[in-house]
């Protein structure tokens, strides 16, 4: 039987922002929302609003029916280990088993608890924290509609959600999982040469950030693809020119394909 509690089992950063977003969008009961982390301080804040703290991860297989993995892939089998005869203990209908770590595979997953379970996995990211995050999520055939929006909306409280098939899993961390480790080092790199320059370091991040933010907007929202605004930005002979073309010789694209690809390799080795 289906009971709507979710589960979270490690309490670091990732699952502080989705437990985060969902207690400030309201849009599961509170009480509702069970957690286990071994550092059991982890957990104050939450259980401080209602939640509720267990002692075990198995505790929070037995008592949630969606059940979020939120451990480093370095932990799963550990964690897998410990949650399989109490995953095994249930109806296949009455459990969904979220990951959100890298690389972590459905085979893996199914290889551990069961080929007849449901399994999601997502790939959030840290501004979830402030409600602003992006998520990719895939899921098993057998996961019915009525399952995957209850924990498409658990992520759909801390920003946007795109559904993609498992094989795009791994690539798509470059995209949004790590991306935003990319675009605050240019940030760094953006405002350390301000304050080189003399420009105040706050007044070089609002500028900085607004920028990010409203070409961002003209992304989405001009109608223009990115070779078009590039284009809008660079008058010929011009400031823009001379910049990208410095990235252009110092090998820049090439930099970005490279950790891209860095990225996606990582995630397969990380794979169980
Ligand atoms: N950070 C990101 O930007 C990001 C983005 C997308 C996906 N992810 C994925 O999210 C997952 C978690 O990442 P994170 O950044 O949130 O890591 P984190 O902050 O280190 O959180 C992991 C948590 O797991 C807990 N833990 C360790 N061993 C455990 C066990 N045996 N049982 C239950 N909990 C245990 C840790 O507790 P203690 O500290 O008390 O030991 C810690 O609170 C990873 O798989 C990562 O690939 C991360
Ligand atoms: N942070 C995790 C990592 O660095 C996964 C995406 C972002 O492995």
């Amino acid at each position: 039987m289906k009971n709507g509690k979710l589960g979270f089992i490690g309490i670091g950063n990732m699952a502080s922002a989705i437990i985060g977003g969902i207690l400030s969008s309201g849009t599961f009961p509170v009480g509702d929302i069970y957690m286990y982390n071994p550092h059991a301080e982890k957990m104050q804040r939450f259980t401080e609003s209602g939640c509720v703290a267990c002692t075990s991860a198995e505790e929070v297989t037995e008592l949630c029916d969606t059940v979020f993995l939120c451990v480093k892939p370095q932990i799963f089998p550990e964690v897998l280990r410990v949650i399989a005869p109490t995953v095994a203990k249930k109806n296949a209908d009455d459990v969904v088993i979220v990951s959100i770590a890298a690389g972590v595979t459905f085979k893996n997953l199914q290889d551990a608890l069961g080929a007849d379970r449901r399994y999601v996995r997502a790939m959030p990211n840290t501004p979830l924290l402030l409600g602003e995050g992006a998520t990719a999520l895939c899921r098993t055939s057998n996961v019915p509609e009525e399952d995957f929006a209850r924990v498409r909306s658990a992520f759909s409280c801390c920003g946007v959600t795109q559904e993609i098939d498992e094989a795009q899993m791994n690539a798509v961390i470059a995209v949004s999982g790590s991306s935003p480790a990319y675009l605050y080092l240019l940030a760094k790199l953006t405002c350390d040469y301000a304050a080189q320059q003399g420009i105040d370091p706050k007044t070089a991040l609002t500028l900085f950030c607004q920028t990010m933010k409203g070409s961002a907007d003209m992304l989405l929202n001009s109608g223009k693809d990115p070779q078009a605004l590039m284009d809008m930005v660079t008058s010929k002979g011009g400031t823009t020119f001379a910049l990208l073309n410095v990235l252009k010789e110092q090998g820049f694209n090439e930099a970005m394909i490279s950790s891209f690809e860095a990225c996606t390799h990582r995630a397969e080795e990380l794979s169980m």
